[in-house]
């Protein structure tokens, strides 16, 4: 048992329109949350005699509430927290006092906007009893009475009539008749309370409109014990009584008269004797050993709760208005004395004692209780580690999982456009080649060796469609995929927010949790990774492998196109040199734009293949690296040569899924071969055997008819400056078709195919050449034959050679052909066998020929007459 305070809160309503109307004044306020100050109004300041008098007067509470509290505030501050006490069996008493009008129904009711404390209270006593519903069973009931008259009426059922006050066997003060109706939910309580509200007494007085004219007790009694049966149990009873008492009023505001009136006497006799009981507990038992709480029936009834076994909170009201000043006066007098009372208080506990026949339900269901808790144990780690929610660990699976099949699809997403390039690549060179036909008058069959033949590019025509479908719908799963994971990071997200919430020691254990999810995470996405980069780099090689078949082919091509000139003393035309020093000018910038490019982004390539990769010896890497970067360089500059103009001189460089094509150039154009080009990568070249290779090497065995010919992987082309050139049709005169020892062949439609396929190639004379292909071409040109040459032609060195050869070269000439030779045709014209120096060379001295036996199955070759 202990002693207990009760606890006195006042509430100061805002002034009504009456108030302002009438001209009063505030005098009632609020200094903090605890200290209200009231100033006399009737004290005339002129008044010699009183005018020492002090006019205000200070009143400390609990509480102090002003004009502009919220409902919610009030409860908070005062009933909040009595609503646990309520369910474990005490006794908890909140009643509203003040004058009529002051605002006691609003604070205790409230308006459907802004509900009071009794249905805050109901609403929370509720909810508590939700949240513990499983270990706990509880049982409410109501009862809902008004004091009208000194009649005691119940609410909940008015038929009943008036009803009489009876003491019970222990001496408790009890209502005979009133009915308690069981109430389970909220809103069952809500329905209950505003039944009993409509039955209560109000009438409009002059003070108050809706003035009640009777004081309203809502009890509601609260019994619970453990789910668990035992041999004996504890019942815990809490009982709430929630009283809006009815005001007192003077007749001179309220100007009531008859039934009024009468009511009015009633209900300030009962405020009377409450006062007083007031008093007397204030008072302490030192001092009044006798409190009358037989003066009324209100007393009687709240004997226990203002006296005896309860936690009692009081809420005086006043107007803050002048004319409302005795009122406020009194009231602040009686609650500011209520704050003496000292209350016994006890938790109401039964003890039952269930008989022997009962003790098998209590075994089941104290066994029950073991298996519960044995559960709930076992979920737990250990005593330390608190047990991780059930959600937090499917959220975490679901994630890994989602992320498996993420990467997963990504995996199979690049190794289908990996299948879908090569195809791709194959059918374009198919394609290619096929169109090729309709340009030249080369037998089809002949001009075309491809790796494939027609069933088999139709065959991949339908994977690469097949690759595209599949590509689609991998697309459509990763997004979905992806919205799926968006969904769950949220909800990692909200429940780390929430984590923050939680005891120290059980965020630590979350935490270790998450660790783990995240280095599962981490290990899954280093595997992915590794095998994302190295199928990256698999397609890398491929790209790197075409596109240095394509420069070497132009750089064998220019090889070969020295030769030819130096044998044949032919000078470079002076409008080709200076494009060339434009060209090297224009090269020697890009060669600095890469190595600019290797600084930036080098080593960051380097280390990400180095993480990636899993590589561990550092010399194989750097070699690697070296390589690498050689190849981009070697990438960049063939694709940068668009931009500079070069397709106008060189051949054309075209893209298409990796691969680079190289058209038809017209003129000489000498290249220099610097150390920057590296040397082919034999290892491209072999990982890439599938990709066809690129048309304009496949063309070089037709520039130096008999010779045969295959351009190697392993050359070395640095430090050479070569004159390239690829003839776009190359024309016999006509005059000398039948003498000519030349094989005239559109370089244009001869495949390189039958060189990857190993099969022969056939070289055929252009049967029919072209009126204009035949005036461009330098006929019968001779080609000196290049002995101890390094294969250098320097760039300035052109000019010398054109000017010194010049004599030779227009006398090596026949007549007819040298009008056509006079530097006016861009286009070089090869003939089958060369000469040097006047004299025919030998098939085999070429320096070529010990490099491939390609055997042309048909050659159209004719002699110079
Ligand atoms: N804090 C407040 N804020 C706004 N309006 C209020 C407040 N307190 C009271 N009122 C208004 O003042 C009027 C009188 O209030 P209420 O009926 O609650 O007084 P009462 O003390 O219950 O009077 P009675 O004893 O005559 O029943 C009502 O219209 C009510 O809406």
């Amino acid at each position: 048992m202990t002693y207990c305070t009760s606890e006195v809160a006042l509430r100061v309503r805002p002034m009504n329109h009456e108030e302002f109307k009438m001209g009063a004044k505030v005098t009632a306020r609020t200094v903090d949350s605890n200290l209200v100050v009231i100033l006399d109004p009737t004290v005339d300041p002129d008044d010699i005699l009183r005018a020492n008098r002090s006019r205000e007067k200070q009143y400390i509470f609990d509480y102090a509430f002003d004009q502009m509290a919220t409902q919610d505030e009030v409860y908070e501050a005062t009933m909040k927290r009595f609503v646990c006490d309520i369910l474990s069996g005490f006794n908890v008493t909140v009643f509203a006092y003040g004058p009529t009008g002051a605002g006691k129904t609003y604070t205790m009711l409230g308006t459907p906007n802004s509900p009071g404390i009794m249905v805050l209270t109901l609403n929370d006593l509720f909810f508590k009893m939700k949240a513990t519903e499983n270990d706990v069973i509880y049982s409410v009931t109501m009862s809902y009475m008004e004091i009208y008259n000194e009649m005691i009426r119940d609410l909940l059922d008015p038929k009943r009539g008036i009803l009489e006050l009876r003491e019970d066997v222990n001496g408790e003060t009890v209502v005979a008749g009133l009915s308690e109706i069981e109430a389970t939910s909220t809103v069952q309580v809500m329905d209950l309370l505003s039944k009993g509200n409509m039955c209560r007494t109000c009438e409009p007085t002059a003070a108050n409109k809706t003035s009640s004219r009777s004081h309203a007790i809502l009890k509601v009694v609260v019994r619970s014990r453990s789910r668990v049966m035992d041999v004996s149990q504890d019942i815990h009873i809490g009982c709430l009584f929630m009283v809006d008492l009815a005001g007192s009023e003077r007749a001179s505001v309220t100007k009531n008269r008859g039934k009024r009136m009468v009511e009015g006497a009633h209900i300030n006799r009962s405020l009377l004797a409450l006062g007083n009981v007031i008093n007397a507990l204030a008072a302490g038992h030192d001092k009044v050993s006798y409190v009358n709480f037989r003066d009324s029936k209100l007393t009687r009834i709240l004997k226990d709760s203002l006296g005896g076994n309860a936690k009692t909170v009081m809420i005086a009201h006043i107007s803050p208005a002048s004319t409302s000043f005795e009122e406020s006066r009194n009231t602040l007098k009686y609650a500011a004395r209520s704050r003496n009372i000292k209350t016994k208080i006890h938790q109401n506990v039964l003890e039952v004692h269930y008989h022997v026949l009962q003790y098998n339900d209590i075994i089941t269901q104290l066994k029950y209780k073991i298996a519960t808790l044995q559960d709930k144990v076992k979920h737990c780690h250990c005593s330390r580690k608190p047990m991780v929610p059930h959600e937090l660990k499917m959220l975490l699976s679901d994630h890994l999982e989602i992320q498996q099949s993420l990467s997963s699809i990504n995996l199979h997403s690049l190794q289908n456009t990996i299948d879908a390039m090569k195809l791709s690549s194959v059918i374009s060179e198919y394609d290619f080649s096929i169109t090729s036909v309709g340009r030249t008058s080369l037998d089809a069959d002949a001009k075309f060796h491809c790796l494939c033949d027609g069933k088999d590019i139709s065959q991949a025509r339908v994977e690469l469609a097949t690759l595209n479908k599949k590509g689609m719908e991998m697309e459509g799963c990763k997004r979905e995929l992806k919205k799926q994971l968006a969904v769950l990071d949220a909800q990692l997200v909200k429940f780390k927010e929430n984590m923050k919430s939680m005891p120290v020691q059980y965020q630590q254990h979350l935490q270790y949790v998450l660790t783990g999810h995240h280095l599962q995470h981490l290990k899954l996405n280093h595997e992915l990774d590794t095998e994302l980069l190295s199928m990256k780099q698999v397609m890398y090689n491929d790209v790197i492998a075409e596109l240095q078949r394509h420069s070497s082919s132009a750089f064998q091509l220019a090889e070969r196109q020295s030769l030819l000139l130096k044998e044949n003393n032919i000078s470079v035309p002076e409008e080709l040199c200076d494009k060339l020093q434009d060209l090297k000018i224009k090269k020697k910038v890009l060669d600095q734009q890469m190595e600019s490019n290797h600084q930036r982004f080098g080593s960051d390539e380097k280390t990400a293949l180095m993480r990636h990769s899993g590589y561990t010896d550092l010399t194989e890497t750097e070699r690697d690296f070296s390589r690498a970067r050689s190849n981009l360089s070697v990438c960049d500059v063939a694709l940068k040569t668009e931009s500079i103009g070069l397709p106008s001189i060189l051949p054309q460089s075209t893209t298409s899924l990796g691969r680079t094509r190289w058209a038809d150039p017209e003129i000489q154009v000498p290249v220099e071969i610097t150390s920057s080009f590296p040397a082919l990568s034999p290892v491209n070249l072999s990982n890439s055997k599938s990709l066809p290779l690129p048309r304009s090497v496949h063309s070089l065995p037709a520039l130096i008819p008999g010779n045969q010919l295959h351009p190697s992987p392993h050359d070395d082309f640095s430090n050479k400056t070569v004159l390239l050139s690829v003839p776009r049709v190359l024309t016999k005169q006509k005059n000398n078709e039948k003498n000519d020892d030349t094989t005239f062949v559109d370089v244009e439609s001869t495949s390189m195919s039958s060189l990857s396929t190993g099969k022969s190639q056939t070289l055929t004379k252009a049967s029919k050449p072209s009126a204009q292909n035949y005036k461009r071409g330098i006929q019968n040109q001779h080609c000196a034959k290049l002995k101890g040459s390094k294969g250098v032609i320097p760039h300035d060195s052109t000019k010398q050679l054109k000017v010194k050869n010049a004599q030779k070269r227009t006398s090596l000439l026949p007549a007819s052909h040298q009008r056509a030779r006079l530097g006016q045709s861009k286009s070089v014209l090869v003939p089958h066998k060369v000469v040097a120096d006047g004299k025919k060379l030998q098939h085999g001295t070429s320096p070529y020929r010990s490099l491939v036996s390609l055997k042309p199955k048909k050659s159209v070759t004719s002699q110079r007459k």
